[in-house]
């Protein structure tokens, strides 16, 4: 019988936790179960930092972006002390089952503190970078598409009228589930990913050829690269510099930075994280345990904790043929 819960949002923020939250709460409620929300990540657990969540609490939250439990990563948790001390912590609270609501990291650290607490364990993913297995979508990361897709829009005017190349680098850690795809619906004639290899500076020509391919086909003109973090060891600005002295045009790079984690939810994501929430909650109340709560093809699904870092996932394979035949053409 689960009497209370506790809940909590870790690692990098994602519009759309807040819709989580709520869906906890609400779905909790119907069944009388008390929530607890904890603040700051596993530093409000291990700090019994922490507030009751009751249905008014998150009733005018679902379009804010953020996380109104705020978040945070905490390194305390990385040591055994720190897991044995956010267990004792839930047992004193007598909470009965704990929601982590972020990315494989966050997860890492519930299975952690799992050693130490007998209670049900559950994760929600939520980070804009999508590169949880098991869920083909995580919180958040619709979003940062269309904030990533307005501000590329908006760099394709200027470099349009200046005929320049620019570098957009977006966030993703080392994954480029939002590079390949706010760079394909925003038409970019390259996208660069961890997932095709690291460049290297001796070795951009693979780079460079398409757009000298491309002035020569069509003059100058705009020319817009998508990269993402990580995937040049000296940084997309320097890559940038790497560009304008090997073809003598002016390259300029932009780091969108965090801008895309941050705005209001778009639908997709509220109805993700509503499903996901009362979902987690529904399957805690049927005994699962060591689980994420995710979607498979519009269905929730349970997948092992265990297996969420495990990077199996894959870019679609459709789009990055397509996008490398463009690009090569
Ligand atoms: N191996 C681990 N053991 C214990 N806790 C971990 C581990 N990895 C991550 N965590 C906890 O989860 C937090 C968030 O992880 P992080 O990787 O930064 O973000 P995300 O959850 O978004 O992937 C970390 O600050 C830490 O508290
Ligand atoms: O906000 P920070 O600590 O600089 O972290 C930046 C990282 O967080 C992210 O925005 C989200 O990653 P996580 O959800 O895994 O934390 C990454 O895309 C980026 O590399």
């Amino acid at each position: 019988m689960i009497k209370r819960i506790g809940i909590l949002t870790s690692g990098g923020d994602a519009p759309g936790m807040n819709a989580a939250i709520r869906a906890i709460v609400l779905t909790a409620s119907v069944s009388n179960i008390d929530v607890i929300g904890f603040h700051h990540g596993f530093n409000g657990l291990l700090e019994s930092d922490y507030q009751r969540l009751l249905p008014q609490h998150v009733a005018h939250i679902i379009h804010q972006g953020g996380t109104m439990l705020k978040s945070a990563r905490c390194a305390q948790l990385h040591t055994a002390e720190g897991a044995r001390q956010a267990a004792t912590v839930l047992e004193e609270l007598e909470l009965d089952a704990l929601i982590v609501i972020g990315g494989d990291g966050s997860f890492r650290g519930a299975l952690a503190i799992a050693n130490y607490y007998q209670g049900q364990i559950m994760g929600i993913p939520g980070t804009i970078d999508n590169d949880i297995d098991g869920t083909d979508f995580t919180i958040g990361f619709a979003t940062a598409i269309d904030t990533a897709l307005d501000t590329i829009d908006k760099i394709r005017d200027t470099a349009e009228a200046f005929e320049r190349i620019f570098l957009i680098e977006l966030m993703g850690r080392h994954s480029g589930y939002i590079s390949l795809s706010a760079g394909i619906a925003a038409g970019a004639e390259q996208i660069i990913c961890p997932e095709f290899g690291i460049l290297q500076p001796h070795n951009i020509k693979a780079l460079l050829a398409p757009i000298q391919r491309a002035q020569l086909m069509r003059g100058s003109s705009s020319y817009i690269i998508v990269v993402a973090e990580n995937s040049y060891p000296a940084g997309t600005s320097a890559l940038a510099e790497k560009i304008s002295e090997a073809l003598g045009i002016e390259c300029r790079a932009c780091i969108l930075g965090h801008i895309q984690r941050g705005g209001s939810p778009v639908g997709a994501d509220r109805i993700l994280a509503t499903k996901l929430g009362a979902f987690a909650v529904e399957q805690l109340l049927d005994g699962a345990h060591l689980m994420m709560a995710g979607e498979v093809h519009q269905k929730p699904v349970l997948y092992p904790l265990i297996n969420t870092g495990e990077k199996k996932k894959q870019l679609d394979p459709y789009l990055v043929r397509w996008q490398q035949n463009i690009a090569s053409d």
